[in-house]
């Protein structure tokens, strides 16, 4: 089994107990009463500048614990103050220590849109994003056969919500936008060896066309990253780590974001 196989499991054995406490209708029920979902798309194809999507990550399976987060929702509202465009949350349970929890005090905590970062793989998961307030939902293509990722993200769509599809090599991102994805992001860590290549995105980005968001996803250290992902093509960095880890998260937000702005940059995105 790979990692990815073994996250999915248990993640199949979380999401049957949480059914087994809040049924569907429950579920659609309360996503009845919500606002609408925020749009991401704009905000993450901005002409004028590389975007910020900084994570709430407590744990991973490559890392352990990162870092304690008593307070999630101080957490994002730093990343917000910083000028993150879009927060992430972790939500998986087991390897990466998250919850819907988290997930609720991200959402009462900011304004910019949120993000449900887990291994969906039921349309269970998808109104429980919803439900929850998520704007944007992650489908990993590894995890997930064409004709499922297709119907997932017509599910998100029509749900009003955004669908972030991460891909981590060329045949991957093809998939993802024969599924329709308007952003895919494509990730530098292999999730089936949990090995990271920082040159993934630019291999992989020519695939996607003009008018999807490019999201470079993990192990961005600090602002030279964000110009290399953006004179690859980024229109947006994912960033977890560096900033749970780095002791001033508005500070360390606000430096990715000024890298992102850098007019250096401007020429090339126009
Ligand atoms: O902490 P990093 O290296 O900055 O990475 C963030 C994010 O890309 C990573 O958490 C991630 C990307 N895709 C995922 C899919 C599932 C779980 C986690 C992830």
């Amino acid at each position: 089994m790979t990692v990815l196989e073994e996250i999915v499991a248990g993640v199949q054995e979380d999401v049957a107990a949480r059914k087994a406490v809040t049924s569907l209708d429950a579920l659609k029920e309360r996503a009845a009463s919500l606002p609408h979902a925020k749009s991401c798309y704009d905000r993450l194809k901005v002409a004028e500048a590389v975007q910020v999507i900084a994570e709430i990550k407590r744990a991973s399976p490559s890392k352990g614990d990162l870092s304690p987060i008593p307070d999630p929702g101080a957490l994002a509202a730093s990343y917000e103050s910083g000028g993150a465009a879009v927060i992430s949350v972790l939500t998986e349970e087991r390897r990466f220590k998250g919850s819907l929890a988290d997930l609720d005090a991200v959402r009462a905590a900011v304004d910019v849109p949120v993000l449900r970062k887990d291994f969906v793989v039921t349309p269970y998961q998808i109104w429980e994003a919803r439900a929850h307030g998520a704007d944007l939902v992650l489908l990993i293509v590894a995890a997930l056969e064409q004709t499922v990722l297709t119907s997932f993200v017509e599910r998100i769509h029509s749900l009003g919500m955004s669908a972030l599809v991460e891909a981590h090599n060329a045949e991957e991102a093809r998939r993802a936008v024969d599924a329709g994805a308007r952003i895919v992001g494509i990730n530098a860590r292999d999730l089936r060896t949990l090995e990271v290549d920082r040159a993934t995105f630019a291999a992989v980005v020519d695939v996607l066309p003009d008018h999807v968001a490019k999201i470079a996803e993990s192990a961005v250290r600090g602002p030279h990253d964000v110009m290399e992902h953006a004179r690859a093509g980024a229109d947006a960095v994912l960033v977890g780590e560096t900033l749970v880890r780095s002791g001033d998260p508005r500070a360390a937000v606000a430096d990715l974001v000024a890298a992102g702005a850098h007019p250096a940059l401007r020429a090339l995105r126009h």
